[in-house]
């Protein structure tokens, strides 16, 4: 089933394979558990709203793929395409692809070694064939590993647009998002903007607003201001997103008129119009 191992020039064939592909977006967090792979299903399933617009989204969370769960797509195999994979495509405009598809079953622990995982973030880059794409939307796994690093490098090389970093209001999870932002800076990735996730907590029957956790020092709003990065939405804690999330639906279309949902909306139109904008240019390669 799986493809044989990327050669030296494995750069050279990721960027014929997504020379196809218009529009690059990772999703980062310096924190596990902060709402990253939410933010990708979701993002993924706002664009795919409009049929017009060809959507893929790429779970590369080595370790934790949450992605075929949120999607509905639980069980799903790798399948064999001509060249290469196959995603597996949960409507015409919208295709999948997840190193969970490479899982015997959802609950086997996952253990790769450090070259493998490299190695296995080329493939994915490399074999799967996603054919005329708008949007791919790149769901990574917290923090700033060599796994980041190898997807960005890759990437880079396929021109990528940026990345969108979520993270919570706590400071502890705003702490790994400066070092999330210096990575950025190092291996000179754009940086489309900060999403502060489960920002606040909306009664749903007063609508009241309120803070759970407070926090200490300002939140994401102060963080962006300082390093003068986009702030681009605050999206409440709903609970409409873990319900549909766990039954592998779109809260966008289950609760359209939520905070949460209406919070994802202004930021995804933010995203559209960044890659509108800016187009991305040639990344100076980081050696590896
Ligand atoms: N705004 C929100 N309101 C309520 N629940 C949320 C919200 N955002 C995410 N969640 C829930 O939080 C949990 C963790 O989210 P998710 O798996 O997306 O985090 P993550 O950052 O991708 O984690 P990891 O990278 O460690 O796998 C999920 O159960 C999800 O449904």
């Amino acid at each position: 089933m799986h493809p044989s191992p990327p050669g030296h020039n494995a750069i050279e064939e990721i960027k014929e394979k997504l020379k196809t592909v218009k529009h690059k977006i990772l999703v980062l967090s310096g924190k596990g558990g902060v709402g990253k792979s939410t933010f990708s299903a979701h993002l993924a399933h706002g664009l795919a709203e409009d049929e017009n617009t060809q959507v893929a989204l790429l779970d590369i969370d080595i370790c934790g793929p949450s992605i075929p769960k949120m999607m509905g797509l639980e069980g799903e195999q790798v399948h064999q395409s001509g060249s290469g994979w196959s995603p597996v495509f949960l409507e015409d405009n919208l295709g999948v692809m997840s190193v969970g598809f490479l899982l015997s079953s959802p609950d086997d622990a996952v253990i790769w070694r450090g070259p493998k995982k490299n190695g296995m973030i080329k493939q994915f880059l490399r074999d799967v064939d996603w054919g005329e794409v708008d949007y791919l939307i790149v769901d990574t796994p917290p923090g700033t590993s060599d796994e980041h690093l190898s997807a960005v490098q890759y990437l880079s090389a396929a021109h990528v647009d940026g990345a969108v970093i979520i993270t919570t209001p706590q400071e502890v999870s705003l702490q790994d998002v400066r070092k999330e932002i210096s990575f950025c800076h190092k291996v000179k990735l754009p940086i489309i903007g900060v999403v502060e996730n489960m920002s606040v907590f909306v009664c749903p029957k007063c609508k009241k607003e309120s803070q759970i956790f407070p926090p200490t020092t300002g939140g994401a709003e102060v963080l962006c201001q300082d390093l003068k990065i986009p702030l681009l939405g605050k999206v409440p804690l709903d609970p409409h997103i873990g319900k549909s999330c766990d039954k592998g639906q779109s809260f966008l279309i289950d609760a359209p008129d939520s905070p949460a949902a209406l919070a994802y909306r202004g930021i995804i139109q933010k995203i559209q119009e960044f890659c509108g904008l800016h187009q991305p240019k040639e990344e100076h390669l980081i050696s590896s």
